[in-house]
């Protein structure tokens, strides 16, 4: 049984909605959570992995609000986190209503140039937002935690993602320093994650009104900022993963209240089959476990309809930025080096620029923003020179690489070796062939060294992982 603070089962009693029972709730709260992952898009196509997946053994349901979500059922023991195809990033392991606010967000075929995630890791929904973008225009992944910003910038990689900027502040400095800049932002705000006791047994047993008001001061803090950062006719997400409305219809109407008419609660009742049955008054989504079999969880749409006036004054540009383009013989230098080595393209949507003996490359539509905030990291780091020759990282063949039939195809059992940090002995002595890309299931793990006799792993020594395993 989950812990249940008395307090705040009293609480919730006042908040639930008439037509739904305290007792399930509770039921529902103490009942085990589906397992749930979104497939990467990036990376591979649904099919692929639904008959990749079911020749594993699993069985996938799908989520109604996520064309790439499934509820799976699998053999017993499966490791799923450390298995090749989740290092690979071919899939997130994400809860069903996490899925939620993404989908809310690009709702009606909605395509965004620039988006900004202001509280984003480990980078669940950042990964699903850059898979709806299709890798194009900008992301922008905020986050105030140093060592959840690591995470962030290991799944933006894992997951194929180029789009994307990390910075690396309190968010409530959006609004100042990137004034009506955003077509959208997500806002999954920090909260008291009420709805996580599926799966956190801890979350409700020292439960305290107090925080719940402290916490709830923060976040309409953060939902200006938010707002003020937010273009006219921009769109926002708020959501949380907690239940009291103190953190959540009370918060967005804060929000109206600050705004006035400039703010439009957009309703999500027919954002897929079924919402109604979580759809408040206002139009927002609050997801009762008991709903649909899922984590507590809520989610509000909301539009900019005019501009609004800045409440703090324009912060001075910096224009301290260490990053030089380069010329256009250094660029194709460099462009060409990629393909003939690695059969790596350049994305038209990406441009390089260097720094000291480094090489990167930046989405092109970060320029605009240049100056105006301090970035944590912009894009991907592609190489390094060492003396006279280039040294290719593991980040840009993990998210450009393309599989083409002069990669190294590993079986199962080498791809587990080499995500293990092993090197893989060869049954036929061949000639060395060099360094070359290795690939399961057409999708690159890294490099190795092809010495003839075996394959040198050169996987970088931070990911490697020794339960790394076949399923
Ligand atoms: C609900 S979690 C985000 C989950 C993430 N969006 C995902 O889907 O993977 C909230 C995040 O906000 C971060 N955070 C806390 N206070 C913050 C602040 N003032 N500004 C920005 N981020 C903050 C926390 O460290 C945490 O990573």
């Amino acid at each position: 049984m989950n812990k249940i603070s008395e307090n705040f089962i009293e609480h919730i009693r006042q908040q639930l909605p008439c037509h739904l029972s305290l007792d399930e709730f509770l039921a529902f709260n103490n009942k085990p959570l589906r397992l749930s992952v979104r497939v990467n898009t990036l990376k591979i196509t649904v099919s692929a992995f639904h008959d990749l997946m079911s020749s594993k053994g699993w069985r996938l349901t799908s989520i109604p609000w996520c064309k790439e979500g499934f509820w799976i059922t699998i053999p017993p023991h499966q490791d799923i986190g450390n298995s090749i195809e989740h290092l690979q990033g071919l899939f997130y392991i994400q809860e069903a209503s996490s899925m939620l606010p993404p989908t809310a967000l690009f709702d009606s075929d909605s395509n965004f140039d620039n988006v900004l995630d202001m509280a984003a890791a480990p980078g669940s929904k950042t990964t699903q937002i850059a898979a709806l973008m299709n890798n194009q225009g900008l992301l922008i992944a905020n986050e105030y935690s140093s060592s959840r910003v690591k995470m962030l910038h290991a799944n933006l990689v894992r997951m194929g993602v180029y789009n994307a900027a990390i910075t690396h502040f309190d968010a409530e400095v959006f609004g100042q320093y990137l004034f009506e800049a955003f077509d959208a932002i997500l806002l999954d705000a920090p909260c008291g994650g009420e709805g996580t006791v599926r799966k956190d047994s801890n979350a409700l047993k020292d439960w305290r009104l107090e925080e719940v008001h402290s916490i709830a001061t923060k976040q309409k803090q953060l939902i200006v900022s938010a707002f003020e950062a937010l273009k006219v006719n921009g769109t926002l997400i708020y959501s949380t993963c907690t239940l009291s409305q103190e953190e959540n219809q009370q918060v967005c109407l804060f929000l109206k209240e600050t705004f006035g008419d400039a703010v439009e609660f957009i309703s999500l009742a027919d954002l897929f089959n079924g919402a109604n049955k979580a759809t408040t008054s206002e139009g927002f989504l609050h997801i009762w476990p008991q709903i649909f079999d899922s984590e507590g969880f809520f989610v509000a749409k909301i539009r900019k309809t005019k501009s609004v006036t800045r409440s703090q004054p324009e912060p001075k540009i910096n224009k301290n930025f260490p990053f030089k383009e380069l010329s256009i013989k250094q660029e194709k230098e460099i462009t060409d080096w990629l393909l003939e080595n690695y059969s790596i393209s350049i994305p038209a949507s990406l441009y390089l620029v260097t720094r000291d003996n480094q090489f990167w490359l930046f989405p092109k539509a970060i320029k605009s923003y240049i100056g105006k905030i301090r970035f944590q990291r912009i894009g991907l780091k592609l190489a390094e020179q060492k003396g006279k020759h280039l040294k290719i990282t593991h980040e840009v063949i993990s998210v450009l690489y393309r599989y083409q039939s002069d990669a190294i195809n590993a079986n199962e059992q080498q791809a587990e070796e080499y995500l293990k940090g092993r090197d893989i002995q060869l049954e036929q002595v061949t000639k060395p062939q060099g360094e070359k890309i290795i690939c399961s299931n057409k999708v690159a793990l890294g490099l190795i060294k092809h010495l003839g006799t075996k394959l040198k792993n050169n996987l970088p020594r931070d990911l490697v992982r020794d339960n790394a395993v076949k399923l």
